[in-house]
């Protein structure tokens, strides 16, 4: 069966992250995609130069009129713009019983704008992260999260251990930020903490990889895979995403991955 996952997330014009990326990765992997828009900014390759939020009414009534007709088999979370939109988010997730809930806390792009507010992440980490089956903080958003400096990489397994602690099922503190020949992530779940090792690819053409990332666990997990499988193959899609990425051309700043990598058929980069 194609299953259906939902992204409620902003848009991003340029087509790399948010909505635009969510999409994508749904259909590369072969789920039938649906999008609640919870935000539009005006953004490129360079950075974010607008944001405007829908109201958290309007963003309750596109969840609410989705469910009352779609099978949704898992949910992904993005940007969310305001507190109200996160409280819509909430209020959806209680009432139709959302247990495949996958919340990446977007705060910062890789262009280094900030795209919520103080507000709103308080708002996402202590009304949403308690219902999350998985988060996907980055390293900028980890420490956010839990009022630390930095993360360094020997502590991405205690970090996610005290996130797990704010409510959530499992998270998976992304170690892109990081330096070093390999990418490395840390999925901490019941059973404790889980290195995911994964190749760096040399490319500045980084733009969406959070998205994409929680995008492709998302249907990992409305296929029914366990997390650690669904996590595990998000990585190794966005690994060869990212090793395509410079055959796309798309803007001058920090470009998107190629989602549809597996339908390219020039030169692969050698790593
Ligand atoms: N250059 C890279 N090569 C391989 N994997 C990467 C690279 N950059 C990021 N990743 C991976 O992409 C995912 C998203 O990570 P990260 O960049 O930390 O998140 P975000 O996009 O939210 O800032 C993680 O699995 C991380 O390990
Ligand atoms: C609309 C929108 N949502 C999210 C992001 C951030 O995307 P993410 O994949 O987490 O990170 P970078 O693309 O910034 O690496 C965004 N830019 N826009």
């Amino acid at each position: 069966m194609i299953p259906t996952v939902l992204s409620v997330a902003g848009s991003d014009p340029s087509g790399g992250a948010g909505i635009q990326a969510d999409l994508k990765t749904f259909s590369a992997l072969g789920a039938y995609g649906a999008a609640v828009l919870t935000a539009l900014t005006a953004q490129n390759t360079r950075g974010v130069t607008g944001v405007v939020p829908v109201s958290g009414e309007f963003v309750e009534k596109q969840l609410t009129t989705l469910f009352e007709d779609l099978d949704v088999h898992s949910v992904k979370t993005g940007m969310l713009g305001s507190p109200e939109v996160v409280d819509a988010v909430v209020k959806t997730v209680m009432r139709y019983r959302i247990r495949r809930l996958v919340v990446d806390p977007v705060m910062v792009a890789t262009s280094g704008d900030r795209l919520v507010s103080e507000e709103t992440a308080a708002a996402i980490r202590d009304r949403l992260l308690p219902l999350a089956a998985v988060i996907t903080p980055n390293l900028p958003e980890t420490a956010a999260l839990l009022g630390w400096s930095d993360i360094q990489p020997e502590q991405m397994a205690e970090a996610g251990a005290m996130l797990r602690d704010l409510g959530a099922s499992a998270v998976v503190v992304k170690g892109g930020h990081h330096e070093g020949p390999e990418a490395i992530d840390v999925l901490v779940d019941a059973e404790g903490a889980h290195e995911l090792r994964g190749d760096r690819v040399p490319t500045k053409n980084t733009h969406g990889t959070g998205c994409t990332f929680a995008s492709a666990i998302a249907v990992g997990l409305a296929n029914g895979k366990p997390l650690i499988d669904a996590v595990a193959d998000a990585k190794a899609y966005l690994t060869e995403a990212l090793r395509a990425a410079d055959s796309l051309h798309v803007g001058s700043g920090y470009g998107p991955v190629h989602h549809f990598h597996a339908l390219w058929t020039g030169p692969r980069r050698a790593n």
